[in-house]
């Protein structure tokens, strides 16, 4: 392995963004995202950073009817839902007919899923990618850019036309922003840590691969701003999918679907029915939006990869971070570790204290 992907390892290996994975992380309850929720307005008034040419702008339904053709004509078989304006969410699916509890839904085929497997439509470029074994999550900010790029040459075209110019994340929000808005937060770090990465993943990018062969990644295509979409992309809509060796994949159309803390409905793949699917966990009349589940996160995680946070109180994963310190020279150390035990808080660095 090179030690390009040694150094973009280190950043994205660890990473997941599982729409189906419970986190057990816990973190601090921001008593000010509620007032940015749920839209997060903060996404326009971002650093000024250059909008990539391509997507549409987060709420426009006007690709939403390309996109749903093009994935019918492709091989995605009728829907119960359709693309809409929903209250939650901007765009979301909604039910066009009586859903039941415990039905599957969507049913899209592996073949208009994108995974680090997917054909590049200029096959030089994956090689490239494959030749310095570029992880992941690299390579697919890259495949996406790329595929962006080639318009309408790539088969793509209509499911980046849907995708929003600007995802809301806080990869767009400024250093002031994030100190105003996320003072006291252990999110605050998260976010800037995670701004490193993507800024740090980027250059190794550019000095190890792009940088060599400025034929195939001409700055004018891979620069900054395009890698902060497409990571903006990833964090917000990429999944893991259990059945599938836990693959990570973007997923057309699944991607429409917005995050309710009540719900409990994951996506994966169903080996029977041979397509990524959920089971609703209740019942949906018309007209009213569909659910899954991001994962059992707490409102600053829900922040940090997909730029929203939950109407206030409603979200029952909702959690708070409590630094806490015990002192060895407390006359009832061993008593209160003891009990910090007991309610397993046993991660505590009791050693250096
Ligand atoms: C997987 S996409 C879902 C489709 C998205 N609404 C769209 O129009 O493209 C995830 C993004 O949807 C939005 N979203 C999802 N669930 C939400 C919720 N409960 N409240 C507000 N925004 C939500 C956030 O912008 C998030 O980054």
């Amino acid at each position: 392995m090179s030690d390009l992907s040694l150094t973009l390892r280190t950043s994205f290996f660890s990473k997941t963004l599982p729409l189906h994975t419970p986190s057990r992380s816990l973190f601090a309850p921001l008593l000010s995202f509620s007032r940015v929720a749920p839209c997060c307005s903060l996404a326009t008034t971002q650093r000024a950073a250059r909008p990539v040419p391509w997507g549409c702008e987060i709420e426009s339904l006007e690709s939403a009817s390309d996109l749903q053709k093009w994935l019918s004509d492709s091989g995605l078989p009728s829907q119960k839902m359709g693309i809409q304006r929903v209250e939650v969410g901007e765009r979301g699916l909604v039910a066009l007919k009586n859903i039941r509890k415990g039905e599957k839904l969507l049913f899209v085929p592996p073949s208009l899923v994108i995974t680090s497997d997917s054909d590049w439509t200029r096959p030089e470029i994956g090689d490239v990618m494959r030749r310095n074994s570029v992880p992941d999550w690299p390579l697919l900010a890259t495949y996406l850019i790329s595929e962006a790029s080639l318009d309408t040459a790539s088969r793509w075209k209509n499911y980046i036309s849907a995708l929003p110019r600007q995802p809301y994340s806080l990869l767009y929000w400024t250093r002031s922003e994030l100190d105003a808005f996320l003072v006291a937060s252990p999110i605050r770090d998260r976010a800037i840590q995670r701004i490193t990465d993507v800024t740090g993943t980027y250059n190794d990018m550019r000095a190890r691969i792009f940088s060599k062969h400025p034929d195939l990644f001409p700055e004018k295509i891979y620069n900054m701003e395009t890698f902060m979409w497409s990571f903006g992309i990833l964090f917000s809509r990429l999944v893991r999918l259990p059945s599938m060796d836990e693959k990570v994949a973007l997923v057309p159309w699944a991607d429409m679907l917005n995050h309710s803390s009540e719900v409990e409905t994951f996506l994966d793949y169903d080996k029977s029915s041979l397509g990524i699917v959920f089971t609703t966990d209740r019942s949906y009349q018309p007209g009213e939006q569909v659910f899954i589940s991001y994962g059992k996160k707490s409102n600053g995680e829900l922040l940090l990869s997909y730029g929203f946070v939950p109407k206030e109180g409603s979200n029952p994963n909702d959690s708070v971070e409590l630094a806490l310190s015990l002192n060895k020279s407390d006359k009832c150390y061993k008593e209160k570790l003891e009990a910090l035990r007991r309610y397993n808080l046993s991660d505590l660095k009791h050693e250096q204290v």
